[in-house]
């Protein structure tokens, strides 16, 4: 399948959408003022019971730790900043880069917070104690979702595996794509398509390369475009190849299909974007039916087109079922054998790896290559290991990882110093439990920030430093991974909601950066600088597309 171009609006998608101008902004303007000043009253009435929260019973309240007694049992709720009517903490909070917002304000409030935002009750934590409390002790407390719009529309009403409760759904959802997308023996199974996907994108770089040294190359783009070309044959092997669909003669759909997948960047950024931005109808449910963001219509419309996408390709499936001549059934194939899932799940879980799944990978890769770009010494220290363990006559291969220490501790940096989501999920308690010792109201959303565990002095040397060697310094440091077990690193989080996809993710970032490497050297393009500003959303990397440039270093390789 062809993919593709790389995109030179990368970094596009993550803009906010503005305010549309005009009526809306007045009739907003008015409401916000009638409703402020009922909430200035509330507020008032409601002062003191906010202050502190009586439990009814011990039961209510599983670790009642920090309780106060004052006639009846009282915990105390989380410090946080000036909570103001109507907005809350909307003011403190902005909508920009959450994740270092929330990092600033915890150097106030502590480790947990309350910052409310319109009607939602949110609690905003950091730091490893607390992820252990969290994601490990109180697990089956706090492992569900909060209901929203992204769960909606792109996880087709909350059937998905991302944005769904903790429910038999979800456990239906997640077990299916555990075991039959991304479990190790699947994965290894398909180690030579990855392969055959990643020579296919350097080979013709690297005839580039070759014939003009210092050939500026968009490193973004170059992500993207292995991304989506590996997680669609992850799913779909090579059916929607030009090849395949020749082969079995197969009709429009399989081509309408086809161009579809072609085209999915453009989706995928919007999907992304819908997924982080800070929707305020669902704070400010007075404002749902006027949609002043201009959201829920976007919604509605990339809903739309994955719907019918999605329905074509179950479908497609359905009709043609794997032939016996073809090597092997394809992931869709072996849901649709088993018969336990609804078509809203299929929908659901193929939403989520293709827009989950793409854009979180791809922006591990670029912010390896912006810190290696800005890095000689480690690039040089990476080079001297390949040569040593793979020599200059072949192309890396995922089989040598295991023989690479410095490849692996430059993903375990990357990933601990920029995940790919510094925000975690949100996670909900459908009953009243604590964290920290302060009590947590039922219902209420939790956002643990994962980036501000890497800013953490007392977790890291320098912490805010690029340093791969930092996991070769002891037995200890080498053996920590990045999968959940240990509280100071989580870019996966940890848990029952732990991202199915780590090892598939981890895999494919060393993969491609070790070929990288091995192939080229890497350097500033003339008078350029890396701009190392973020993008903005629930998937966070560079803002701006990363440019660097390429030399071929191995003479006598070829790349298949
Ligand atoms: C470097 C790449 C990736 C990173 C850093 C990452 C990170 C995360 C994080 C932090 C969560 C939230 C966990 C929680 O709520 O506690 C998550 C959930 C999830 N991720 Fe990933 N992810 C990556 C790649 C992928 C890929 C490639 C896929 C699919 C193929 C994927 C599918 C999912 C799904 C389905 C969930 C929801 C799990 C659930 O709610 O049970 N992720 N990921």
């Amino acid at each position: 399948m062809e993919l593709p171009t790389s995109n030179p609006n990368h970094g596009s998608f993550l803009l906010k959408a503005s305010l549309p101008a005009g009526a809306y902004q007045h009739v907003l303007v008015v409401l916000l003022l009638l409703a402020g000043c009922a909430s200035l009253l509330w507020h008032r009435l409601t002062k003191n019971a906010r202050r502190t929260r009586a439990v009814a019973s011990p039961a209510d309240a599983p670790n009642a730790e920090g309780r106060q007694k004052t006639g009846q049992m009282e915990l105390k709720l989380p410090p946080g900043p000036i909570s103001w009517p109507i907005v809350g903490c909307l003011p403190s909070v902005g909508l920009k880069h959450r994740h270092r917002t929330f990092y600033e304000l915890s150097k106030t409030y502590g480790p947990v917070m309350q910052v409310p935002i319109g009607s939602a009750k949110i609690v905003v934590v950091h730091g490893a104690a607390i992820a252990e409390e969290l994601l490990k002790i109180r697990d089956g407390q706090f492992c569900s979702r909060p209901p929203s719009m992204t769960g909606t529309y792109l996880g087709f009403e909350h059937c998905d595996v991302n944005l769904t409760p903790y429910n038999q759904n979800w456990q239906a959802t997640r077990k299916a794509l555990s075991l039959h997308l991304l479990s190790p023996s699947k994965i290894a199974s398909q180690a030579p398509m990855r392969r055959r996907r990643i020579c296919s994108v350097m080979a013709p770089l690297y005839c580039q390369a070759s014939a003009e040294p210092r050939t500026v190359v968009n490193v973004s783009a170059i992500a993207d475009r292995l991304l989506i070309d590996i997680i669609i044959r992850m799913m779909f092997g090579e059916r929607y190849s030009a090849a395949e669909i020749q082969r079995h003669r197969r009709g429009s759909e399989a081509l309408t299909i086809r161009k579809c997948l072609q085209e999915f960047d453009v989706d995928l950024r919007e999907g992304i974007f819908l997924w982080g931005e800070l929707n305020l109808a669902e704070y400010f449910p007075l404002l749902s039916w006027l949609d002043v963001q201009g959201l829920e219509r976007r919604f509605r419309n990339l809903r739309k087109k994955l719907e019918s996408l999605f329905q074509l390709i179950i479908q497609d499936h359905r009709q043609h079922a794997c032939a016996e001549d073809e090597a092997e059934p394809d992931f869709i194939d072996v849901l649709l054998s088993q018969k336990q899932l609804t078509d809203k799940q299929l929908m659901g879980i193929m939403s989520n790896v293709l827009i989950a799944g793409i854009d979180t990978t791809a922006r591990a890769i670029e912010w390896a290559m912006a810190e290696l770009g800005s890095n000689a010494s480690v690039i040089e220290r990476a080079q001297e290991e390949l040569d040593r363990v793979v020599g200059r006559n072949r192309v890396m291969d995922e089989h040598d990882i295991e023989k690479l220490p410095y490849l692996r501790a430059i993903s375990k940096e990357v990933l601990r110093l920029h995940p790919s989501a510094p925000m975690d999920d949100p996670h909900v308690n459908e009953k009243p439990s604590t964290l920290g010792g302060y009590y947590i109201p039922a219902h209420s959303i939790i956002l643990h920030n994962l980036w501000a565990l890497s800013q953490d002095g007392s977790l890291w040397d320098n912490p805010t430093e690029f340093s791969p060697e930092r996991f070769l310094k002891s037995k200890e440091y080498e053996s920590m991974n990045v999968y959940g077990g240990d509280f100071k690193l989580l870019p996966f989080s940890s848990g029952r909601r732990r991202c199915p996809a780590y090892h598939f993710a981890t895999l494919t970032l060393q993969h491609v950066v070790g070929v990288f490497l091995h192939l080229f050297d890497w350097s500033v393009p003339q008078n350029g600088a890396i701009n190392m500003e973020e993008s903005d959303g629930i998937v966070v990397g560079l803002k701006h597309p990363l440019m660097l440039s390429i030399t071929p270093r191995l003479s006598n390789v070829n790349i298949k």
